[in-house]
């Protein structure tokens, strides 16, 4: 059983998650979110590429194709690369918010081995909200959307401000990002989130 930790559990007076009016609308292809993101970019030659859709309320489906270069064991995928692919797809729920967030706890079952070839489809909803604190969960299934859970998470995304990346972020990238007109873009669409 994942998220088993109690600071992965809500407090009594938590929110239920509210879609913002202005996000994706269901089966809409989400993008990267950042072309060098290890999870979602296409600028990553041997990143995830993992694509993410817009659901129903505030949830998300994702599929991603376990490659050669995401191995750990013979054949089989690194147990990093698949709680990778549950925070990028946990990541990508922020969208639906219209919130920046940031991964702060990731608690993860391994549950079946994922080969090589493997399309693993993941699944995530934020369960609660509260205040700066944003709860939610996801799983990762083989052989189909309907096909046995090979991974599950619970995790804790912590709401940030723009500047976070900013004042971290290595500055040539920071700087390469601010002369994007279409990174530009894509920050203030989460700025204006009340
Ligand atoms: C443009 C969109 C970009 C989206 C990118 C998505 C990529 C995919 C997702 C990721 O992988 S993000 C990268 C991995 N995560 C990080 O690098 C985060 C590193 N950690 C931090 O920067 C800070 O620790 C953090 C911003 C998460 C929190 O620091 P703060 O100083 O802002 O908050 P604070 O420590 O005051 O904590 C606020 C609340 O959260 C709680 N909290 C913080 N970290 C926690 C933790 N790790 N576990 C449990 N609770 C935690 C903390 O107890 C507190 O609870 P209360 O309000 O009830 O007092």
């Amino acid at each position: 059983m994942s998220g088993t930790s109690a600071s992965l559990q809500p407090p009594a007076d938590a929110a239920k998650p509210v879609r913002h009016p202005d996000a994706p609308a269901p089966g809409e292809l989400l993008g990267a979110h950042y072309g060098q993101c290890f999870g979602c970019g296409g600028e990553q030659p041997h990143g995830l590429h993992l694509a993410a859709r817009a659901g129903e309320g505030v949830s998300i489906t994702a599929e991603f194709t376990v490659r050669p270069e995401h191995q750990g064991a013979p054949g089989l995928a690194h147990g990093g690369i698949l709680a990778t692919a549950l925070d990028e797809t946990l990541g990508s729920l922020n969208w639906l918010l219209r919130t920046i967030a940031v991964t702060g706890r990731l608690e993860t079952d391994f549950v079946r081995p994922v080969p090589v070839g493997t399309t693993l489809h993941l699944e995530a909803e934020v369960t609660a909200v509260a205040g700066r604190k944003i709860y939610s969960t996801a799983t990762g299934r083989v052989g189909g959307p309907d096909g046995p859970v090979a991974v599950r998470a619970d995790a804790l995304f912590i709401e940030v401000k723009v500047e976070h990346f900013v004042n971290h972020g290595r500055e040539e990238e920071i700087q390469a990002a601010m002369s994007d007109p279409d990174q530009l873009r894509r920050a203030r669409a989460f700025e204006v989130n009340p």
